[in-house]
């Protein structure tokens, strides 16, 4: 439950429509990206309201113990979850600033995790959202909960605080982002 009060916002109108799959938002990105070897490739799909669900497959480059994934990189994929509902249903740009996670059940090695990820209120610019892990099936027992707070910034975050070789190179190859954002202002 969020510690302050919110409002629930209304889905972007331009936001996809429920049952779209999302774009990956930028190819070098660790949770979504096609270009980061082993990466977590998380696909996300536009469910309806204020949902998302996303999934992706737990290999051996995500061990934390033998045959189980690193709670960290669950950590990761719950961000990229809820942050790609953030952006797709309200289409502002924001970052974590802060993400909680409930541990319930082991994730083994080549499980595909099921992430429902849900906009639970906004706040002035704090986006709160939440969401169920579960194990190689959208419904059943969750094993993985998490909490966020994400705040919506401003394109100059992005300019002002990236690296500028990275920058340079997203300006000079646009499709490595999802959709275009215009970097050079
Ligand atoms: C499609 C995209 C998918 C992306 C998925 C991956 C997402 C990510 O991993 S993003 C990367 C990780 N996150 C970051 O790098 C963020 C680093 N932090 C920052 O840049 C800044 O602290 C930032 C932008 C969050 C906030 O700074 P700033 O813009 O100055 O705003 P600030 O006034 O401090 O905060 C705004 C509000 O949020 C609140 N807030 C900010 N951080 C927190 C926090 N950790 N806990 C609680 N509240 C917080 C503030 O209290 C403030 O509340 P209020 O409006 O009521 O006063």
């Amino acid at each position: 439950m969020a510690p302050v009060e919110t409002t629930l916002p209304e889905r972007h109108p331009d936001a996809p429509e429920p049952a779209t799959e999302l774009p990956e938002h930028y190819a070098y990105c660790f949770g979504c990206g096609s270009s980061v070897e082993h990466g977590l490739h998380l696909r996300a799909t536009a469910g309806e309201d204020l949902t998302v669900r996303s999934r992706f497959t737990v290999t051996t480059a995500h061990q934390g113990a033998p045959g189980l994934a690193h709670g960290g990189l669950l950590a990761c994929a719950f961000d990229e979850a809820l942050g790609t509902a953030v952006g797709h249903l309200l289409r502002q740009p924001a970052v974590t600033g802060k993400l909680e996670t409930d541990f319930l059940r082991p994730v083994p090695v080549g499980t595909v995790l099921f992430i429902d990820a849900r906009i639970d209120g906004v706040a002035g610019r704090k986006v709160y959202v939440s969401a169920d892990g579960r194990v190689n099936s959208p419904v059943g027992d969750i094993a993985v909960r998490a909490r966020a707070l994400f705040v919506t910034v401003e394109l100059k975050h992005f300019i002002d605080n990236g690296r500028p070789e990275d920058l340079k190179k997203v300006a000079a190859d646009p499709s490595l982002l999802g959709r275009t954002v215009d970097l050079n202002p």
